[in-house]
């Protein structure tokens, strides 16, 4: 069986310009530094908006911390007249490890349509870059009972003429669209459930090494105070954390479940 390195991916929306940016990433730096964190049991990433990567690079660099770091989204061509988008290559260019593909705020207020996912999924695997790709229900689709099959479908369309190869490479996030920024957090049950569902699509699609390699994160209003329940599940390999990774304090706490077992 493959061991998957657990990740804690703090996605830090519209928030924290290029000099709260490079505070807060040495805060978190310290914060982890003191707590004597081994990276290689658990990985982080902080994924800043597109203007903090190039301070971001550059405090990683110089400090020579061990945290990765992402971009919130990307285009799906390499270059060209798309006025407002940022290649997948000028990330790579940035020592950029990760990139957000399909957020369920991108698929709501920019309307990406799951063809465009699978584009932009095809953009960063070709350009070196890690997609991290957000799949999940809204409310009322929960209320129906059909959020394993809504989510599944997404997931299939994502992976459109995406190899195993690739999609050992991929993490997935889960992220229910009602526990997004509302302090509702799904149970430890339900994260399970979804990201075994994930897994077990992923081995249908392709086989079960493919399944057994990929990373399948939880998102959805995590805390230090419910990530350790959470991270006790099989199948669920690390979180995409929102409003707590703006807290390098808290989200230090996040990366550090298993020194802290609360909500077990
Ligand atoms: O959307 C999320 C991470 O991508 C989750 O956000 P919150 O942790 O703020 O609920």
């Amino acid at each position: 069986m493959t061991q998957r390195t657990p990740l804690m991916a703090g996605n830090w929306k519209m928030n924290l310009d290029h000099h709260q940016a490079t505070h807060t990433l040495q805060k978190l730096a310290w914060t982890l530094k003191d707590a004597k964190h081994d990276y290689a049991t658990v990985e982080v990433a902080v994924i800043p908006p597109f203007t903090d990567l190039r301070s971001v690079q550059t405090l990683v660099d110089a400090d020579k911390l061990q945290i990765a770091y992402g971009a919130q989204d990307l285009s799906a061509h390499e270059s060209g007249a798309y006025t407002g988008e940022i290649s997948p290559l000028f990330l790579t260019k940035l020592g950029v490890t990760y990139a957000l593909v399909g957020h369920s705020e991108r698929r709501e207020y920019h309307a990406e349509s799951d063809q465009l996912i699978n584009a932009k999924v095809k953009s960063s695997l070709k350009a070196g870059l890690v997609p991290i790709l957000c799949v999940g229900e809204d409310l009322e689709t929960r209320r129906a009972a059909a959020h394993v099959q809504h989510t599944l479908l997404q997931l299939e369309a994502a992976l459109a003429d995406v190899t195993a190869e690739q999609v050992r490479t991929l993490v997935i996030a889960y992220e229910p669209v009602w526990a997004i920024g509302t302090g509702e957090t799904a149970t430890p049950e339900d994260a399970q459930e979804m990201s075994e569902a994930i897994r077990g699509r992923v081995a249908e699609l392709y086989d079960a090494e493919t399944a057994q390699a990929v990373r399948v994160l939880y998102g959805g209003s995590v805390k230090s105070s419910n990530v350790a329940s959470i991270m006790a599940k099989p199948d669920v390999d690390g979180a995409l954390v929102g409003g707590a990774s703006l807290d390098p304090e808290e989200f230090a706490k996040i990366v550090r479940f298993q020194s802290h077992e609360v909500g077990l």
